[in-house]
């Protein structure tokens, strides 16, 4: 997959690869959902195929990033069959100050939390239009919910503050459907000022399954930026 001349293509193409280059032989690597991801996922499979990397096993995060492992030679496993998982690479939508995240852009929130939250090394790869003084500013979040609790859940959420809207599909009529089988409302918030309680109060609603608020969870931050016409990573500790 070549990134050509765009320039968000071209950073999320750079700090994809540095965060392959992270990944040592023997691990087992958690594969994050998103564009940004794809080209990680990509390299690590070069890596592998070189002869670089051997013994790598990743743990896909959803259907699209089962799917690119495949096709770039990375075997798989499930949580079932590992005790850990060394290191998670995954985009997020928004990163503030305190590396806390929204995610979930791509409906695939539920299972990278699992994923990225079990890892001992979760490793966030995003360009730097991604960065936000305060979630929630340029965002909405993605709330994942069972299809029955859809209408007492967009109420809940409106009690909390937010408004909520169910994600139509595109080139698809109706909702879209998560890997689960469930329903994303994408809600917006005036700004999100505290994101652990608010991830609590969403999932303490009956028949939300899980939302994109990800707090506490990112140990290392990967930006890429463009600097004087070239793509350079940089590091958010
Ligand atoms: O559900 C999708 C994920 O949370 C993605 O990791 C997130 O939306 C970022 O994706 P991208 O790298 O394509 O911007």
């Amino acid at each position: 997959m070549s990134a050509g001349t765009d320039p968000i293509k071209l950073m999320k193409q750079e700090v994809g690869k540095a965060a392959a280059n992270r990944v040592q032989s023997g691990m087992i690597v958690g594969l994050g959902t998103g564009s940004t991801t794809a080209y990680a996922i990509e390299f690590i499979g070069n890596r592998l195929k070189s002869g670089e990397l051997k013994d790598i096993i990743g743990i896909p995060t959803s259907f699209q990033a089962e799917v690119l492992a495949k096709k770039h030679g990375v075997p798989l496993t499930t949580l079932d069959a590992v005790d850990h998982i060394d290191i998670a690479i995954d985009g997020a939508d928004e990163v503030d100050p305190q590396k806390n995240l929204i995610k979930g852009g791509g409906a695939a929130h539920t299972r990278e939390k699992v994923v990225d939250a079990f890892a001992d090394q979760f490793i966030v790869v995003v360009d730097s239009g991604k960065l936000v003084e305060k979630l929630g500013s340029t965002f909405l979040l993605p709330v994942e919910v069972i299809p029955m609790a859809l209408a007492p859940t967009l109420r809940a959420i409106e009690k909390l503050g937010g408004k909520p809207e169910l994600r139509e599909g595109i080139r698809k009529a109706g909702p879209v459907i998560t890997d689960q089988g469930n329903f994303v409302i994408d809600v917006k918030f005036n700004t999100i000022e505290n994101p652990a309680e608010l991830e609590k109060a969403l999932n303490n609603i009956p028949g939300v399954l899980e939302n994109g608020l990800f707090v506490g969870v990112a140990d290392l931050i990967l930006v890429g930026e463009v600097q004087e016409g070239q793509p350079v990573v940089r590091e958010i500790q």
